[in-house]
């Protein structure tokens, strides 16, 4: 015992030593990564034109890539031994927003990496639990997450990497980190990191969130110290190392996996807030050691939490009170989910319930209510009085410079949303219906500018309004448009035929009485239409018509689970 601890006294003080001089080499060397201490120093690079909260500083900071046009990006994945939830979707349908706004929006290629952690305690459990091997359990729910995020329209990271495929690489970092002096191994077999070799560089996040502690041997040399080797259990999967048959502690994995794809520097690090202590805070700590650097990660964006509204606790697998994604996916299309998370901004918290959702929904349908109403109006179905268009371009120019100003300032999407529903809004109110068009002029390119780029932004956003409905429509038998198309064409002329007035003119005109049950069906038809996803609006003696994507997701969605 006595031994054991002279050994580990010994390790710390040569490792305390090489701490300063790698240090100090690299301050001279990088800017970015070079100073020791917990201050955050601004990185040379390019500057993307964002400011972005950065948990390192717990404010805003202009973003500046070490490269131009290029972002590199590491975020955690999930520990796949269950179904993805909507915490999920929640954290990687957030990130997956910034990233398309960064990429559409500010002209930065985002290079993207993530680690799915396919072997932990709990994956264990769960594996003996249902008598089949980790590894076959993992896979399971991995494609199952792979292909959850895929119906949410998550673009996927450049490279996902299992932890399995890359224990040769964690072992390797481990010895750099002992090496350099900052990890000690006990005689039972476990490699813990040296807490007290980095000083007070230790500590960026603590606060973040509750510490948790880790349990396991008792052999630390400080009880903060985590490990980042464990020696196997009987019957638990294992890899030989240098310490013995064992597997890696949780946070390693993601310090090798981000330096093996990204180097010795990253610009932007993501994941959900209860990642930011201890996770991300041991993965800075191991990165540093590793490296010898003081800034590997430039930045530390942390996404809020879903919780079930009335809830305390985060919706998470652990706590079982989750709802599966594809359980949603029956109830509401993805662009719904979207449009729910747009609407917070996405560091908030942010609360599950039919409202919230109810509020997302009532929100694109105003936007499709909208487009279609142009379409109407520009293809002449819809006839309405004169427009002001010169106030409808400077309301779209406003719009324009408003939506980027707030995307820049820390992707703030509901201000973006908010100006986007007040453009709806203001071209809504000079659409107005007239039953005769007593030829007034048509303002056709600045409806058509409008529509053109709410979609483009929301297309930005992910939120795909002319795919769905429109290639929705195609895939129900290739030709759902046209026949709807069709069936109200058909459906106006009866209209018109049957709302024809009698000509007499002693008398207020009156409709004939024999064609009166003709505008009964015409109602019917459009009643009955409705719960089908086809809704016929009657305008006057014009009608306009449109489907709704949501039925069509769904019925998608119930053909492809079935
Ligand atoms: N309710 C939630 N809200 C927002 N993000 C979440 C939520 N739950 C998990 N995440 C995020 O999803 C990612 C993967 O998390 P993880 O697989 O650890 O999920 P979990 O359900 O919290 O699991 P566990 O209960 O086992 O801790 C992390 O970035 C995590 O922060
Ligand atoms: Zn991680």
């Amino acid at each position: 015992m006595l031994l054991r601890t002279m050994w580990r006294h010994s390790v710390r003080l040569r490792g305390a030593k090489r701490l300063y001089v790698g240090f100090s080499t690299a301050a001279r060397t990088r800017s970015c990564c070079g100073t020791p201490g917990k201050t955050w120093v601004r990185p040379s690079g390019f500057d993307t034109g964002v400011k972005t909260y950065n948990s390192l500083t717990k404010q805003k900071e202009p973003l500046i890539l070490a490269r131009e046009g290029v972002a590199t990006w590491y975020s955690c994945g999930p520990t796949v031994y269950d179904h993805a939830h909507l915490g999920h979707a929640c954290s990687y349908v957030r990130f997956d927003i910034l990233q398309r706004i960064l990429s559409r929006m500010f002209g930065v290629t985002v290079i993207h990496a993530m680690v799915i952690t396919d072997i932990d305690d709990k994956i264990i459990k769960r594996s003996w639990e249902e008598n089949v091997s980790s590894a076959f359990l993992s896979r399971m729910y991995e494609d199952e997450f792979k292909k959850d995020m895929l119906s949410l329209k998550v673009i996927p990271p450049a490279v996902y990497l299992r932890v399995t495929e890359n224990v040769h690489h964690i072992v390797a970092f481990i010895e750099g980190i002992i090496r350099n002096g900052h990890a000690y191994a006990t005689k039972e077999g476990d490699v813990y990191f040296d807490i007290q070799s980095i000083g007070d560089r230790y500590g960026r996040f603590v606060g973040a969130v509750e510490s948790q502690g880790e349990t396991g041997s008792s052999n630390k040399c400080d009880p903060r110290d985590f490990a980042l080797w464990k020696p196997s259990k009987p019957q638990e999967p294992y890899w030989e190392s240098p310490w013995g048959r064992g597997r890696p502690g949780w946070h390693i994995e993601c310090s090798t996996v981000a330096s093996r794809v990204f180097g010795r520097q990253l610009d932007i690090h993501s994941g959900g807030i209860d990642l930011a202590f201890p996770h991300h805070e041991n993965e800075i700590a191991q990165s540093e050691a590793y490296h010898q650097c003081g800034q590997w990660a430039n930045y530390f964006l942390h996404s809020g939490h879903l919780h079930l509204k009335g809830s305390t606790e985060k919706m998470s697998k652990s706590l079982k009170n989750y709802i599966t994604i594809k359980d949603f996916l029956q109830s509401y299309s993805a662009n719904e989910f979207r449009m729910f998370c747009l609407l917070a901004k996405y560091r908030s918290a942010i609360d599950y319930s039919d409202s919230s959702m109810a509020e997302a929904r009532t929100c694109l349908e105003t936007i499709s209510n909208f487009i279609h109403a142009v379409q109407a109006y520009v293809t002449g179905q819809l006839q309405c009085s004169p427009v002001q268009e010169e106030v409808l371009w400077e309301r779209l120019a406003e719009t324009k410079s408003s939506t980027l100003k707030a995307l820049a300032d820390d992707f703030d999407t509901p201000r973006a949303v908010s100006a986007l529903m007040n453009l709806v809004y203001h071209g809504n109110r000079q659409l107005q219906p007239v039953s005769t068009c007593g030829g007034a002029a048509h303002s056709s390119a600045v409806f058509g500018a409008i529509v053109t780029y709410i979609r483009d932004v929301l297309d930005v956003f992910g939120v795909d309004l002319l795919h769905s409905q429109d290639a929705g429509a195609l895939g129900h038998g290739g030709n759902l448009h046209a026949v709807v198309e069709q069936l109200t064409r058909f459906r106006s002329e009866v209209r018109a035929f049957a709302l024809t007035r009698q000509e007499d003119s002693s008398k207020k005109p009156a409709l004939y009485p024999d064609r009166i049950p003709l505008l009964k069906a015409c109602d019917t038809l459009r009643t009955d239409l409705a719960p089908l996803g086809v809704l016929i609006k009657d305008r006057g003696a014009t009608s306009t018509w449109e489907i709704k994507e949501r039925h069509l997701e769904r019925n998608k969605n119930q053909e492809e689970s079935s």
